[in-house]
Parts: structure tokens; sequence; C-alpha cells
């Protein structure tokens, strides 16, 4: 039994961190159950290596959210993924510094599973996986939709071997393929296929992304690995590991040309790869004028958001075939938002939700315009971030100045607000932050309704977001 902790906080960690605990507690990981110390990452930044010598690429630790209540070395952190799940628990062996963030290691203890997710029964853990197979295996870790010229490859190397083919679909967070797509693209090849939830690293270099694929797929039981579009990769390998064989690098359609086709809807060439994988990669990449939009109009009451905002549903809808949702001031803050206020965490949280919505909207194809006051770079930041995991994202800054808004007036506020009759009221006595990362700029002091209407349509044009 382990020894009664000194205290005991609660930390929600995003998909990708959840991912990566889950992979250490399976034994996936070569350090094992336990996120990483300081002097360890700085070894493993540094030169792909444990302080021990052992081979490893990812500085696992966690990072204690803001606002979290302080920890310290002998206290248990438990970490509760994004259903509210508290799945695993730190005991936290080291608190460190750095960069502003409080980061925690320390040995991991499950707590109970995960929600196992779609596909539950292709997601196994490294020993079950290994107790499935006899003889050599090649395995595959793949990330995006497998075509003709890699399939070849793997059934050749397979077939050099001697060897059965294991499939890894990685589909952990922040990877560009949704699981169920990947499985669809799969499936149809025959080959035995397991999920394995590696999340994407953005912070990691590609080499060592792909090492870290590689050791995955050794613990998963490959004796050989085959990495498809490595692109010279497996060459910084090594360390003891399967060699993997590189199909590639790219094949007959390189990447950026295959982006293109995808993002006009354009054909295939004939023969480049299988029904399912084609269409999968249309779900995951539709064409841009088929792809969700989120658009955000932000600047001071009065400067014209909502007009502009409704001429530009209207003549979206008149002139193309995009379906639209208006997130009206009005209207979010009737619904969505009724009861917030205009303190600063209330408007965070009102711009976050409309943020939230939209993406949803964009999710799924759809197009959302959006004309709240979002007075705060840091919240329409987040707002981007979400837009963009769901599709396209068009800022526009309606930047009428102040003094034209305060002379239309249309609803009295500004008065009121000059009297003092409305306190935190945004220009008189509250911020504006003025985006620097708007795509268009609209003063409707000088510029007419209908040109901020074919500004903005143009706009759309010139992006191909609309046909
Ligand atoms: N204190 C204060 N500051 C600014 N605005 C105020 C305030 N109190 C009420 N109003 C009215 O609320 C509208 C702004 O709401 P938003 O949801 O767009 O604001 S925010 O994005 O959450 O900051 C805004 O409407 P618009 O004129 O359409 O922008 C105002 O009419
Ligand atoms: N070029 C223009 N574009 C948009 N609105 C304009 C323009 N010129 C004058 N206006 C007027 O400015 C006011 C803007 O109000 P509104 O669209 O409700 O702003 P907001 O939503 O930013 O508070 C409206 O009365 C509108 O008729």
């Amino acid at each position: 039994m382990s020894a009664v902790p000194s205290s005991e906080v609660s930390v929600r960690v995003d998909d990708a961190t959840a991912d990566d605990v889950e992979l250490a507690l399976s034994g996936a990981y070569a350090p094992g159950p336990r996120l990483l110390t300081a002097p360890e990452r700085a070894a493993v930044a540094a030169d792909g290596t444990l302080p021990d010598g052992t081979g490893w690429e990812l500085p696992l630790a966690l990072a204690l959210p803001a606002g979290t209540e302080q920890v310290t070395s002998g206290d248990r952190v438990v970490l509760v993924d994004s259903e509210a799940v508290p799945f695993a628990a730190l005991t936290v062996a080291e608190a460190a510094e750095e960069d502003g963030h409080t980061l925690l290691a320390g040995p991991l203890e499950r707590l109970r599973p995960r929600s196992p997710g779609i596909f539950a029964s292709l997601r196994l853990a490294p020993q079950e996986v290994r107790g499935e197979q006899g003889g050599p295996v090649l395995a595959v870790p793949c990330a995006r939709p497998l075509h003709r010229h890699d399939v070849d490859a793997i059934l050749a190397a397979a077939a050099r071997d001697g060897a059965q083919v294991l499939l890894l679909g990685l589909v952990g967070a922040g990877r560009e393929v949704p699981a169920e797509q990947l499985v669809r693209a799969l499936r149809p090849l025959g080959l035995r296929t397991r999920l394995v939830p590696l999340p994407a690293h953005p912070g990691l270099q590609p080499v060592a992304a792909a090492r870290l694929a590689v050791r995955v797929a050794a613990a998963y039981g490959a004796d050989r690995v085959l990495l498809p579009h490595a692109d010279g990769l497996s060459q910084g390998v090594g360390d003891g590991l399967p060699v993997p064989v590189e199909v590639g690098p790219e094949g007959p359609l390189p990447a950026p040309a295959l982006a293109q086709l995808l993002d006009r809807g354009e054909p295939l060439p004939e023969g480049f790869t299988f029904p399912e994988a084609e269409r999968a990669l249309r779900h995951a990449h539709p064409a841009t004028t088929e792809r969700g939009l989120v658009m955000l109009f932000t600047g001071l009451s009065g400067s014209g958001k909502s007009t502009v905002a409704r001429a530009v549903v209207e003549a979206v809808v008149e002139r193309s075939d995009r379906t639209v949702t208006l997130l009206d001031g009005d209207v979010v803050r009737t619904m969505l938002s009724s009861g917030l206020g205009f303190s600063r965490p209330d408007r965070e949280l009102n711009v976050r939700r409309i943020g939230w919505v939209a993406a949803e909207i964009a999710r799924h194809g759809g197009t959302a315009v959006c004309a709240p006051i979002a007075p705060y770079a840091s919240v329409r930041a987040d707002v981007r971030a979400m837009a963009e995991r769901a599709g396209a994202y068009v800022l526009v800054h309606v930047s009428t100045p102040l003094q034209v808004c305060e002379a239309r007036d249309r609803k009295g506020l500004y008065a009121k607000a000059r009297a003092g009759l409305i306190p935190e009221f945004t220009g008189i006595s509250d911020p504006y932050e003025a985006p620097d990362d708007a795509d268009l700029v609209l003063d409707t002091s000088v510029v007419t309704l209908e040109e901020c209407v074919e500004r903005v349509w143009r706009l759309l044009v010139d992006r191909r977001l609309v046909g």
C-alpha cells in the first residue's frame, strides 16, 4: 500500500496528455508508467536518451494549469480526462518551474479505464497485441490513409521477410485524419489493424517523432517497422531499434500536390489510391469551398459589426451553397450567454462560448458568422485556434473610430456610459485591444455598407472559400 499523500488535487488534462498518460500506463512508453523529471527531460531533449542511456524522445511531464493550487513533492494529483473521468493519479516526485509553468514528474497509477472510444475492439494494450501473433511482424505506423504504392511496398517487404503485417493506426489527439476515417481507409486492405492512441506531438522534431513511432511499434511486438511517407527520417532511428524500411519518400504524388487537388475538389490521378482512402481523405480534407468556416467580426459597440455581418450573411446565402448561422450579439446574450454581464471573466466566457459553438458548426461543414465586441486578444486567439482546428477562419476588424461609434449611439449606451450609468463600457471605461491579425479591416465611417460586403466577399473568393 502506498503512503498516505500529504494532499490531493484534481487536474483536468487535455486529450493529448491523456493519450500520452494512457500509453505510459499501458507499457508502450520506454520510461514506464511515470512522468519525467527535469534532468530526464533535459537529457531527452539534448540527445534522445534518458540519463541511464535508454533511448527516448518524449519529455513527458504535466504542466499544472494556471490557478491550480500549488503542489509539492509527495502530493497526489488526480488526472481527469475531457469526459470528467478521474482515470489516473500522479504521486509528485518533483515540481519544477520551467518557462513560467510548474511541471510535475513522478510515478503514475491507473485509477479506472478511460472510455475506450470508437472501434474499441481495435484498441488493445501492447501485451495483448504481442500475444496475438507468432513469427516476424512488420509493423506500419500510419497516421493517414495508405495509397497503392504504400501497400505495394508493405506487401513486398513482408513477403521478403516472411513477416505478418500489423497496421498501427495512430489516432491520438491532434492527428489530421480522424480515427473513424483512418479505420475505414485501412480496413479494406485486409491487413491486421490495431489502433494506438499516439497523439501528434507538434513540439517534437520530425526525426524524433518518427523514432517515437518506431519505439511504440516495437512495444507492440514489431521486429520490423515500415514508415510510409518517411522522407528519409528512418536514417535517424537506429539505436538498436528495428531498422525501418522506408516507402517513399512520397510516391507518385507529393503531399503538397495531393493537398492542392483535395483543396480544389479535383480528381486524384487514376490508380493512385483506393476508393476508401480517397473518401477518407476528402472527408478529412474537404475542398475549400465545402470546408467549415468561422467569420468573426470584432469592434466597438456601434462600429457596424451586426449591420455588416447581416449583409454578409445575406450575400453568402444568395451567392453560394453555404448554409450560414449568424451568432448575433443579442441572440447570444439572451440564449447562449444569458445571465452573463460585462466583467472581464464574463466577456471571456461569452466569447469562448461563441467560438466553441462556431467551431462546432464549422466542424460539420457549416458557416458561422459571429459579431461580438470580443475585446480581448487572448480570447480571440483561443477562438482562432478552435476554429482553425475545425475549418477556415476569417477575422474582420470593424475599426470604426470611437468618436463615430459614440456619435451614432444607436442604443443610447454611450451617453449612459459617459454619465457613469454603465460601468465597464468598452472604449469608455473598459479596454478594446485592436487585433493585429485581422484578415480585413473595415472602417464603416469611410466605407459604405455595400463596399464592406464586397470586400468580405472578395476575401472569401480569393481564399477559395466560396465557389
Ligand atoms: N459595459 C458594456 N460594454 C460593452 N457593451 C455593452 C455593455 N453593456 C451593454 N452592452 C451592450 O452589449 C453588447 C456587447 O455585447 P457582446 O456580447 O458583443 O460583448 S463582449 O464581446 O462580451 O465584450 C453591445 O452591443 P453592440 O452595440 O451590438 O456591440 C452593447 O449594446
Ligand atoms: N458603412 C456602414 N456599415 C455598417 N453600419 C453603418 C455604416 N454606416 C453607418 N452605419 C450605421 O452604424 C450603426 C452600426 O450599428 P451596429 O451594426 O448595431 O453596430 P455593432 O453591432 O457594432 O454595435 C447602424 O446604425 C448602421 O446603420
